[in-house]
């Protein structure tokens, strides 16, 4: 399969801290790639150099075969990475519609009739069709989370980066999330998923690597992966034996 984003030996550290230690890893067109690991790990960093908000000490980072180290993150947008923070950051005191407009506007690229559009288009796809006038600020948490997904997706991915989105959401809430992931991924759009609910990837990805000090320890079947005794104790910090993270609600 073609590769959509290709790390290679990618470094990063602050100061004693290594975030990156010659990362490599290839994400086929169309996939779904979960990416978990323990707090530090350095999953936050890898998503913000390859969005371009972190500058990588070393290595590259190809989209569709193309390196992007050069461009900013506006560029990158464009070129079709889309990305969610941990902490949703919407215009509190615009409203939802408004939100998606300026994504669509500013990251995709669109013009006035088309951006709104593809505003509405996005809002129906994402559930926040009923909430398009509600001011961002006023949002549940859900509704938050949906809306961070619909800023990215009204960019027009090719590959959407999701951090941490289904966390502090209620059991319920989460299945509505991997819905619409999974929704997102047959449309056509990569996405990589870094999540500490672990049930949340198990629903969705194809594939689960795991980080630890800026290293991929593992990568493969997501079941085997959550399966290996040095991921466990990673995870957990504590006795592989006694707790499964395969059961676990959540992660560290
Ligand atoms: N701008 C920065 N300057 C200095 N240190 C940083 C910076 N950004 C991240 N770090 C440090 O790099 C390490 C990796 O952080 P990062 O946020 O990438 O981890 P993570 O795996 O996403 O963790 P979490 O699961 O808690 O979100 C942490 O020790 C963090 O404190």
């Amino acid at each position: 399969m073609t590769a959509l984003l290709e790390l290679d030996s990618l470094s990063k550290r602050f100061g004693q801290v290594l975030v990156a230690d010659r990362l490599s890893l290839d994400v086929p067109v169309g996939t779904t790639l979960g990416i978990v690991g323990p707090n530090g790990a350095g999953k936050t960093s890898l998503f913000a150099m390859v969005s371009g908000e972190l500058r990588p000490d070393g290595g590259d980072i190809k989209l569709a075969g193309r390196s992007v180290l050069g461009l900013d993150t506006a560029r990158r947008v464009r070129l079709g990475i889309g990305r969610t923070h941990q902490v949703p950051r919407p215009f509190t005191g615009m409203t939802v519609f408004e939100n998606v407009l300026v994504a669509a506007h500013q990251g995709g690229g669109l013009r006035s009739g088309a951006a709104t559009c593809g505003a509405l288009d996005v809002l129906e796809r994402t559930g926040l069709a009923d909430q398009a006038n509600t001011l961002a600020g006023r949002l549940g948490l859900l509704s938050r989370k949906r809306l961070e997904v619909a800023r990215a997706l009204a960019t027009g991915p090719d590959l959407l980066l999701l951090d941490e989105v289904a966390g502090g959401l209620t059991e319920p809430e989460v299945a509505q999330l991997v819905t619409l992931v999974r929704e997102i991924n047959a449309s056509g759009v990569t996405i990589i998923w870094i999540e500490h609910v672990v049930r949340a990837l198990l629903s969705t990805v194809d594939r689960l690597v795991c980080l630890a000090l800026g290293r991929l320890i593992a990568d493969g079947d997501p079941i085997q992966v959550l399966g290996r005794a040095d991921v466990k104790e990673l995870f957990l910090g504590t006795d592989s034996t006694v707790i499964d993270p395969l059961a676990a609600d959540g992660g560290p």
